[in-house]
């Protein structure tokens, strides 16, 4: 069989892929709870901060998203939850998944959760596989990393994971090399070694950065199908609150190493209250630009992680900062759902964030993210 599977045959493979997936309960207490993150690294003699204090919860089968500009922490508060930081890394706090301490736990019963539990994709498909190696072969080693399956099953277990993320012509493919395939179907085929295991969390680290508007929209397409139809809960790291709008049902907005602003999407970018979350909604990338580098809105640079200045780190590149956030804002859930650490929020009393920015980010953001979305 050649070319893209049919949506019945799809239908198949997702309902073989994990039978019961669409029965599975999701309301029996977060899949993920963290709760003070705190990852300090020394350098050079130097105390970098780099993740200061980060709460979140995520659901089965839900998306977040953790959002913000480059050395906010993201990948590594991320990183942090899989044991993956160089010794170097004080790691704090707590990440409970599936009930279980994942902070502090052996070196080796981590590596058994990882892949298994929770598995990562990350910007470059290029460098997650390997280039002398056919991709069937590599899908059948991560799927007997996890499994005694025979190499026989794993085969066709590794044809159906190409199917699952709609590689075209999959059975052909399978004998493939890497170099032989475009960036979008590399990034697939990272997909499907993560998928071997049957993972809760997927984490994706800038999974669509590097690829073309038109195939990062296809491939977050494809990851919100996994969501849905195997109940994977997917973490996803972008700068693009664009996508953030578009895919996730919950975001995390970092900045500094913590979270700025945090809540369900939909309440979000209802009403978006972080001068600093409304900045980022200017550096959405523009459907007509030929890459999707983000525009140079924010003015200034993010602090350095080592020398934070004093009260909200947000302060030297904000409009409306005063001398009230030489205090540090405390991130505080000011409305349901709702938590920002500003205090001089959007929408508020003298609102004055919302006034400068004229309130037109928000309609921006949906906009553009939509047209994204509806142009794959
Ligand atoms: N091994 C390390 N040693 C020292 N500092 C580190 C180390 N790894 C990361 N950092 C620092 O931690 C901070 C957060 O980095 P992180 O990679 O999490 O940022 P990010 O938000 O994911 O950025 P990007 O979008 O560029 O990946 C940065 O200032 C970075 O320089």
């Amino acid at each position: 069989m050649s070319g893209e599977p049919t949506a019945r045959q799809t239908e198949e493979v997702l309902d073989l892929a994990r039978p019961e997936a669409a029965s599975r309960p999701s309301a029996d207490g977060p899949l993920l709870e963290v709760r003070d993150l705190r990852v300090r690294f020394t350098r050079g003699g130097r105390v970098v901060n780099a993740v200061n204090g980060l709460s979140y919860t995520l659901g089965a089968g839900e998306m977040l998203a953790i959002i913000g500009e480059s050395g906010s922490g993201k990948s590594v508060s991320t990183r942090a939850l899989m044991g993956l930081l160089p010794p170097s890394a004080q790691v704090t706090g707590s990440a409970r998944f599936e009930g279980t301490e994942l902070i502090g736990m052996p070196e080796k019963q981590m590596r058994a959760w990882r892949g298994a539990k929770i598995a990562m994709v990350f910007q470059d498909p290029a460098r997650s596989l390997n280039p002398t190696m056919r991709i069937g072969a590599q899908i059948v080693e991560a799927i007997r990393t996890h499994s005694d399956m025979s190499k026989k099953d794993a085969a066709d277990r590794a044809v159906e994971l190409l199917k699952l993320v709609r590689l075209p012509a999959a059975e052909r493919r399978f004998y493939e090399y890497p170099h032989q395939l475009s960036g979008g179907m590399r990034q697939r085929v990272v997909i499907a070694i993560a998928l071997a295991s049957e993972p809760r969390l997927l984490i994706a680290d800038e999974a669509t950065t590097a690829l073309d508007v038109t195939t990062q929209a296809q491939i977050m397409e494809l990851l919100v199908e996994l969501q849905q139809r195997l109940g994977t809960a997917i973490i996803m790291i972008s700068h693009d609150l664009g996508l953030a709008a578009s895919y996730a049902q919950k975001v995390v907005v970092m900045y500094a190493g913590r979270a700025v602003e945090y809540a369900t999407a939909e309440k979000l970018f209802a009403n978006v209250r972080m001068p600093y979350t409304r900045a980022l909604l200017g550096a959405i990338p523009l459907l007509d630009r030929k890459t999707h580098e983000l525009l140079p809105v924010i003015p200034g640079q993010p602090p350095d992680p080592a020398a934070l200045p004093k009260g909200c780190a947000f302060r030297p590149r904000c409009d409306v900062a005063t001398d009230k956030c030489l205090e540090p804002p405390v991130l505080e859930e000011h409305e349901p759902g709702h938590w920002w650490a500003c205090w001089h929020p959007a929408g508020g009393d003298g609102d004055t964030a919302g006034a400068r920015t004229g309130g037109e980010a928000d309609e921006v953001t949906v906009g553009s993210a939509r047209q994204v979305k509806d142009g794959a």
